[in-house]
């Protein structure tokens, strides 16, 4: 395959025509005209469902268009994985697809000729191919890891590594910072930075303001199927994007919680896998408390424990009452509702229909009378959530696996705080959803807590943290560190306390050291 200097010199790299995608009745792909120009980043903004992911997927190859073209760097037509391979287009998906049970090494070197003999990997060649597409994004430790091991921001970093080692022309991103921390936010954008710079093309699909204002030239606005919007980012245009993908201050948001309540959840003596280790934790009726710390701090371990998800020593009590660690049941019978990180893994269940992932597990009375289900009640219940949670298209009846990632994760969120849970540990709770769904998202959660919940959000955004926490907890190496309320403290507090530097660092680089979860 050629290297990127070698093409030829046409503006445009990739030119799609007139492109349509029909699932059935569905048109997620309406009719696209738009061109993706070479040394450039164009960030594909738009609603959940809009089509973006489709239009990746057709463009690298993974999908067949309905009716339309595209071209590639070459000039010539990109139908199939076979032809985009040869462009020289590579896909990084919103969900990773690596091989969970093989090693970082192998994962990254997979399909690379220079590290093959044959069918087989050559260890050493293939060990510092991965080892040199590492470097920068993640620490050299991790290279002989099992990769199923690692949190879901490293697996998104060793996914970037191995597209990276296919040598791209064009690299499609689905979503990449959707799970990142800052540092893997920090490695991202300055990997894009210098594969542009050497000519390289990116189409980035994204949902946070921040990849477009700090990376993109381009901006391509998907509705419906259709490009609404196409052309540089002007200020006109950054302003029209800063309106498309910032939530709007929702009149359904409580505003004004009532003063925190008795003590909910309360943790003590918490030892867990990888070094977890909390003494003590308290969680009022009315608040929200952000976890927040680096990828691989222990932010996650300690919200799965706290939810009943992994095992741990120690104790958790909701209003008094222990639960058995590491028995989800025993703490959804608590009263605990848990929005995990890893939604395709361990939330959806995909081939069953939106109605069911909803009221999966309800057995209140809003739904059942004794042992009889109310099936119309069923079907009111799960059309409010899907309105409420903006759920698109609204049909109870859809897979759930048909879904947009973004709708996905709106799914997982309305069935948690559907339940009227005491306690709610929400992971990411907006990962890859809409500005307008994370309004509705904070809102609920929020109106939850103004209702008695005891709320724990682990936010890896500062943005997220700031707007919907009442109180912040940083977590580093297992342990809490830091443990205020949100008005008493600065990002760059935050930002300190979770590297444990004293001083806020201005010129932070991403630090490829750290322990990764
Ligand atoms: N395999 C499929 N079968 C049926 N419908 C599908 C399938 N894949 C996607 N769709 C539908 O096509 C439309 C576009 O989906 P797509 O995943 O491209 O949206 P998106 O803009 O990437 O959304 P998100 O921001 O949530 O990731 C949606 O209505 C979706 O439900």
């Amino acid at each position: 395959m050629s290297t990127i200097r070698d093409q030829a010199v046409p503006t445009n790299s990739v030119v799609v025509s007139g492109v349509t995608k029909l699932y059935g009745a569905t048109k997620a792909l309406a009719g696209v005209d738009v061109a993706f120009r070479r040394g450039v980043v164009t960030a594909v903004v738009g609603a959940n469902g809009s089509g973006k992911t489709t239009l990746l997927r057709v463009v690298s190859g993974l999908l067949d268009p309905s009716s339309g073209r595209v071209e590639g760097p070459t000039g010539r037509p990109v139908r199939g994985l076979t032809s985009a391979q040869d462009a020289g287009i590579v896909l990084v998906p919103q969900e990773p697809t690596l091989a969970g049970h093989l090693t970082v090494w192998q994962n990254v070197s997979l399909g690379r000729s220079e590290a093959a003999r044959g069918p087989f990997l050559r260890d050493r060649a293939a060990r510092s191919l991965a080892a040199r597409h590492l470097e920068g994004l993640l620490p050299a430790a991790v290279l002989d890891r099992v990769t199923s091991t690692l949190n879901k921001s490293s697996r998104q970093l060793v996914q970037l590594a191995a597209a990276m080692a296919r040598r791209p022309v064009v690299l499609m991103l689905d979503e990449p910072t959707a799970v990142l921390d800052e540092d893997g936010v920090q490695a991202l954008h300055a990997l894009i930075r210098r594969f542009v710079a050497e000519g390289g093309t990116v189409v980035i699909v994204s949902h946070r303001l921040r990849d477009v204002l700090e990376l993109a030239d381009d901006v391509v606005v998907l509705r419906n199927g259709l490009v609404s919007h196409t052309g540089p980012v002007t200020p006109q245009t950054e302003h029209q994007v800063v309106r498309l993908l910032s939530a709007e201050e929702r009149e359904d948001r409580p505003v004004h919680r009532p003063d925190r309540g008795h003590v909910v959840l309360e943790a003590s003596g918490l030892r867990g896998w990888r070094g977890l280790h909390v003494e003590h934790l308290r969680v009022h009726a009315g608040e929200i408390v952000g976890i927040a710390g680096q990828s691989g701090s222990g932010r996650s371990r300690l919200a799965s424990v706290l939810a009943g998800a992994h095992p741990a020593e120690g104790e958790v009590r909701v209003e008094g009452t222990s639960f058995r660690l590491g028995s989800i049941r025993s703490a959804q019978a608590a009263g605990v509702a848990y929005i995990p990180e890893d939604r395709q893994v361990t939330a959806i269940l995909g081939n069953q229909s939106v109605a069911a992932n909803l009221l999966v597990g309800r057995e209140d009375a809003t739904v059942r009378r004794g042992p009889f289900r109310r099936r119309a009640a069923e079907r009111r219940e799960s059309a409010d959530l899907i309105d409420r949670f903006e759920v698109r298209p609204r049909d109870p009846e859809r897979h759930a696996a048909l879904l947009s990632g973004g709708n996905q994760q709106k799914l997982v969120v309305g069935r948690a705080l559907s339940r009227k849970a005491k306690v709610i540990v929400a992971d990411e709770p907006t990962q890859g959803v809409d500005a307008s769904a994370r309004g509705a998202i904070h809102a609920a959660l929020a109106a939850a807590a103004a209702e008695g919940s005891a709320v724990v959000a682990v936010c890896s955004e500062f943005e997220e943290l700031f707007d919907l926490c009442d109180r912040v907890v940083v977590v580093r190496d297992g342990s809490v560190v830091l443990d205020r309320p949100i008005a008493q403290v600065s990002q760059d507090e935050v930002l300190a306390s979770s590297l444990g530097s004293d001083l806020p660092d201005p010129n932070h680089a991403p630090n490829p050291t750290e322990e990764i979860r």
